[in-house]
């Protein structure tokens, strides 16, 4: 009877990062214990834990039945085989049939609880650290690769779990059976079980020095997996640049680049796995043949049977791999010390901005006077500031148009008024409130941004139009989709307002789809609006055409324009225009050498004049 202990549910799960020392580790991932790792991840076993337990439970049910099978092996040997009783054989051999079964449905009843309780856990640990990484700035993942992040989320954390959840189990498990076997075995021949337990340390020996080569190796796979999930994620997204730009072999090229060096690290771990296998069997074997030399020595003098030596030799058949999978958990453990450096890495980044503790939502819904005072802004990873000393008054219902060379500081602006980071002076004000004192759910919704670049979501037409307000009913949705323009072409779609959109809405031309972001932010609703380059990307024909929906939805809402083609922009309205910071400060250099002691005339970096570029409609 073999009774299967707990194993890891993934197959062939790689090791994953841990770190050398020598400088493979990403420079991000600090490193972290074990108990740091308990200390994080444990509370996420809450309710969980009496799964893992009865899973713990049933595996402990299940070795002891085997214990007790063994013994009834050596029963049978020697008091029915030897003797030839027949007589003698059915009541132990009904109760091996018995204990099998028992065995049998302990250890199904402990697989699914572990199950249940491990994949609960993987569930709730990715949810977490996913609803952390929507609450930083997205900051975050602009400064990262996304298919590292991706791996971070996947990988890492099923590693993370298959300590915390499977791995307990197992480790508690395995813990047990080693006391179990190693004291069926002293029950049979304690003289003869001190002597195998000698050899027991070698087993830990052998599996410490692997452990340590297996880290290494894991490590390098878990880079270049984290690389080529990178270039696989860049050339999938950008397939239409890759083709029109003939580069498809280089990025062949480049993903075969990466996946040699995947391919050796998972060559090196094959090696290491192979080796591992072998140099345990023959210490095993080596073990054996002691004990069954011993044995027969002892069975020629009269004071063992073969029955005893028999199950003496199964059980140390049974203690072994046990005490093998001991030494295998610590390379579990460094398979989820390598994932939770890098999942704790995301969970210790803490949001660039939170809710103070005396923020308060809107009590009413602000008429959308926007205010930014002095204000100065740098971005955490540069050194030169974005903004400083921007100051400017939107009134409710105006539209200002920001206008400004590129890397002024333009979508900046919005940026801040959205509280995706603070100012680093001055303050930015909504109906005279300093935001700082808005709760962030609050200020966002009264707010709606239409990107620079049109975002939708890989579901229907319906989905993205009602993604900033998911209860509207589907006679608001149509109403938006009307003022929009969008209607008639959703008409002429082949499942209307359920079509899918594709990936990034790319089923859809780009004018439909910046129709569709305007739609959106029509059913939204929100009395502040910014409008981030509305017509980049699109033709003057189709600019055009946009242009109606949009002056309907900036109609009585406070409108922050941010554009370059002032072509578009009505002729009343307020234009403010930004100038780099660089620039400003070259000026002020410039001025300073050519000994002038006269101040900038305005030293931030807005302009309230009219624009001097000309308008041609
Ligand atoms: N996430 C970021 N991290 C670091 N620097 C940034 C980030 N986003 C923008 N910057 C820098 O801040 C400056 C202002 O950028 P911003 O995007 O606000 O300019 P812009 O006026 O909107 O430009 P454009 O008209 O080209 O869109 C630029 O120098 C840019 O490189």
């Amino acid at each position: 009877m073999v009774v299967e202990r707990p194993e890891s549910r993934r197959p062939h799960r790689r090791l994953s990062f841990s770190g050398t020392g020598r400088g493979d580790r990403p420079a991000l991932a600090p490193a972290v214990s074990l108990r740091r790792t308990f200390r994080e991840f444990w509370p996420d076993t809450e309710g969980l834990r009496w799964l893992l337990a009865a899973g713990v439970l049933c595996a402990v049910l299940a070795a002891l039945c085997e214990v007790a099978a063994i013994g009834l092996f050596g029963r049978i040997t020697d008091e029915v085989l030897t003797t030839r009783d027949l007589d003698a054989f059915w009541r132990p051999a009904f109760s091996w049939l018995a204990l099998a079964v028992v065995a049998g449905l302990a250890s199904l009843a402990g697989t699914y609880a572990t199950a249940v309780g491990a994949e609960r856990f993987l569930l709730r640990l990715r949810d977490r650290v996913f609803s952390h990484v929507q609450r930083l700035s997205p900051d975050f993942s602009e400064n990262r690769r996304l298919g590292d992040l991706m791996a971070r989320l996947t990988d890492d954390i099923e590693a993370i779990e298959e300590l915390m959840g499977s791995g307990l189990v197992k480790l508690f498990t395995t813990i047990a059976s080693v006391i179990f076997f190693a004291g069926a075995a002293f029950y049979v021949r304690w003289d003869l079980a001190l002597v195998t337990m000698a050899l027991v340390p070698l087993f830990l020996v052998v599996s410490k020095v692997f452990a340590s080569r297996f880290r290494t190796a894991a490590a390098r796979e878990r880079r270049s997996n984290g690389d080529m999930n990178s270039v696989l994620e860049e050339g999938l997204a950008n397939q239409s640049l890759v083709q029109a730009y003939n580069r498809q072999q280089s990025e062949s090229q480049r993903l075969h680049r990466t996946g040699l060096g995947w391919l050796r690290a998972n060559l090196t771990q094959a090696w290491l796995s192979g080796l591992y296998g072998p140099a345990v069997r023959v210490l095993e074997t080596c073990c054996l043949i002691v004990v069954l030399g011993f044995g027969a020595w002892e069975i020629a003098a009269g004071r063992l049977t073969i029955g005893g030596l028999l199950a003496f030799a199964a059980y140390l058949a049974m203690l072994y791999p046990a005490v093998q999978s001991l030494g295998e958990i610590a390379l579990t453990v460094s398979e989820a010390a390598a994932g939770s450096d890098r999942v704790m890495e995301i969970l210790g980044t803490r949001p660039a901005v939170t809710d103070g503790d005396t923020a308060t939502p809107f009590a009413t819904r602000p008429r959308g006077r926007v205010e930014f005072q002095h204000v100065g802004f740098r971005y955490p990873s540069r050194r030169r500031p974005a903004l400083q000393n921007l100051s400017f008054v939107a009134e409710p219902g105006e539209l200002l148009v920001c206008t400004g060379p590129s890397g002024a500081g333009k979508s900046t602006l919005a940026k801040l008024l959205l509280r995706f980071y603070d100012p680093g002076s001055g303050r930015i004000l909504l109906d005279g409130v300093d935001i700082r004192e808005v709760t962030r759910d609050s200020l966002r919704a009264n707010i709606t941004v239409l990107h620079q670049e049109t975002l939708l979501f890989s579901g229907s037409v319906r989905d993205n139009l009602a993604y900033g307000r998911p209860a509207a009913t589907l006679d608001e949705v149509i109403r938006a989709a009307e003022l929009a323009g969008v209607h008639d072409f959703v008409r002429t779609l082949p499942q209307g307002y359920d079509t899918r959109v594709g990936q990034r809405g790319r089923l859809l031309s780009g004018g439909q789809r910046q129709r569709v972001a305007i739609a959106r932010a029509i059913l939204r609703d929100a009395p502040v609006l910014v409008l981030d380059e509305p017509m980049t990307g699109l033709d003057q024909a189709t600019a055009t055409r946009i242009m109606e929906p949009l002056r309907l939805l900036m109609a009585g809402r406070t409108t922050i324009l941010i554009t370059h083609d002032l072509r578009q922009v009505p002729h009343d309205a307020r234009v403010i225009e930004l100038e780099p910071v660089a620039r400003q400060d070259r000026l002020r250099l410039k001025r300073r050498r050519r000994h002038e002691v006269r101040p900038l005339k305005i030293p931030s970096t807005i302009l309230l004049t009219p624009p001097r570029v000309s308008r041609s409609d």
